[in-house]
């Protein structure tokens, strides 16, 4: 009897796959770390022969571990570290690259080309993103134009080419389904959509042929199912979706204007907006959440690339902080941060300010300031970006938001979840499954494998750990936050 579901959740670091029973309780989690290739400065590669070793590794053992037959999983679900881009020959499955991963800065360059072409509308109109080498797109073309025989082989339709999640569909059913889902798709920027087609003025300015690019699906569905030798039995693998959508979804994210933020690395905002794609105004991206039930629902995403890497920072390289958790203690050891702000513009500041000259600085410091004011700064400056991306959203989609759901590393952090409820004026909600990301895939592939009857079946599995509601004056936080923005300006243009 098919009683769980597997997610597969390959992000950056490592790769990871989850057991998870009908009310979402993780069963069973095992994970593997994955190398990061670093040739020249502001390259980052991953090797696809790694992660798809690792991740069906992670599969195999947590079966084991859990003590669970492949037929008692119902269907398996694959989220991924998005826009990072694979190319493989079709015959006999070797990657034929290393994977360009999204944090790869190897294409600015040509980005830069295609704004001097006047490339940028077209492209934020068709696609909803911004020209940047964070995207799918000029990576496939500078694999095509820089590895020896490629672009022959690619014109013949030798080779086959994906991002993460195609390529684990592609090992996984034996090399015989080469798609995508929706939500990846809309990472490429060669994907339209809003009429959900490959953009052929697009693919033709980069020189990609249409035949290497897979099928799009949507998110929940039919992808195929695991060749039989890989786990001893077939599982159908019904649900696909690019880790932010997905934990937009695992947090039930189902309804126009509701938003999660999640707390890594990076912070990733996300708003359902419905299947309305709306334009932003305010440097955020526009993007398809999901595929499912004949529709396409769409969100608008903010992305902050210094969240819960200022605490790394403080530990590692300042050495002021033990551990990460610690910074909670340190922060409620002082009452406030003495005016003590920390802008983490490390590489420059993301949405919605997109300054790549600015740089971090710690500002109002007294012969009074200690480790503790700093560390509190570092953690308050999460939750002031997090509002800034969050007032850009709400301009953007004119609505109001009442309640935040959260997730990720940073969240335990309970001194953080308040200060972010008390900045936001909005209540923040902590769900009582934090692996919200591997949860959204497992949903939809429960709803793709007919495992959950609907959506508002998989509703009632959501649940909350704590909610933190808005405890300071609004005056205060609103001075505060002032406070940030005049920061904020003097972090700018500095190189
Ligand atoms: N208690 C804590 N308070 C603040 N930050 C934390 C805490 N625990 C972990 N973090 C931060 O969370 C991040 C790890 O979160 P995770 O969701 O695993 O990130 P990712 O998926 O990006 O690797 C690290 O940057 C770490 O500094
Ligand atoms: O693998 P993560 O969690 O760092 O997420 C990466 C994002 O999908 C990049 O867009």
């Amino acid at each position: 009897m098919a009683q769980y579901l597997l997610a597969l959740d390959q992000g950056t670091t490592s790769s990871r796959a989850i057991i998870f029973d009908r009310l979402g309780n993780p069963l069973k989690q095992c994970s593997k770390e994955i190398r990061q290739i670093y040739p020249q400065p502001g390259w980052v590669e991953h090797d696809g022969e790694e992660i798809w070793e690792s991740q069906v590794t992670v599969a195999r053992q947590v079966l084991t571990e859990a003590g669970v037959e492949p037929g008692e999983i119902a269907a398996i679900g694959i989220t991924n570290q998005r826009e990072t881009t694979l190319i493989w020959d079709k015959e006999t499955g070797k990657p034929l690259y290393h994977a360009l991963v999204w944090q790869c800065r190897r294409t600015a360059e040509l980005c830069q080309e295609l704004n001097r072409k006047n490339w940028a509308e077209p492209i934020r109109q068709k696609t909803g993103l911004v020209v940047d080498a964070y995207f799918s797109g000029t990576k496939i073309k500078w694999l095509l134009d820089n590895v020896a025989g490629l672009r022959e082989k690619a014109e013949q339709g030798k080779v086959l080419c994906g991002t993460v999640d195609t390529w684990l569909i592609w090992k996984l059913t034996g090399g015989r389904v080469h798609a995508t889902d929706y939500s990846n798709a809309s990472r490429t920027m060669l994907f339209n959509i809003h009429t959900l087609e490959w953009d052929q003025d697009i693919l033709k300015e980069l020189g990609i042929p249409r035949k290497i690019l897979p099928e799009v699906r949507p998110s929940s569905g039919t992808f195929g199912e695991t060749a039989p030798e890989i786990f001893g039995a077939s599982i159908p693998i019904t649900g696909v979706a690019g880790d932010q959508q997905a934990a937009l979804f695992g947090q039930c994210c189902f309804t126009p204007g509701t938003a999660k933020n999640t707390y890594g690395t990076g912070c990733f905002m996300l708003m359902n907006t419905g299947e309305k794609a709306i334009p932003s105004q305010n440097g955020l991206l526009t993007t398809i959440a999901w595929g499912l039930d004949n529709k396409v629902s769409y969100a608008l995403e903010g992305s902050i690339f210094m969240g819960g890497a200022i605490i790394q920072w403080l530990r590692d390289e300042l050495g002021i902080l033990p551990h990460a958790a610690q910074s909670e203690e340190f922060a409620l050891k002082v009452a406030d941060t003495g005016g003590v702000y920390l802008v983490p513009a490390f590489v420059g500041l993301g949405a919605p300010y997109w300054d790549m000259y600015a740089r971090g600085i710690i500002i109002g410091l007294t012969r009074g300031t200690n480790k503790y004011h700093i560390t509190r700064a570092a953690l308050e400056a999460i939750a002031y970006q997090t509002k800034d991306v969050l007032a850009a959203m709400l301009a953007d989609a004119q609505i109001d938001l009442q309640k935040l759901r959260v997730d990720g590393g940073a969240v335990k952090n309970n001194f953080l979840m308040q200060f972010q409820a008390d900045i936001l004026r909005v209540t923040v909600e902590r769900p009582r499954v934090n692996e919200t990301t591997a949860l959204g895939a497992a949903f939809l592939a429960g709803l793709g494998a007919g495992y959950y009857g609907s959506i508002q079946e998989v509703e009632t599995i959501c649940q909350l750990d704590r909610s933190f509601v808005p405890e300071m004056s609004p005056f205060r936080a609103q001075d505060l936050y002032q406070g940030w923005k005049k920061a904020v300006e003097r972090s700018k243009a500095w190189l």
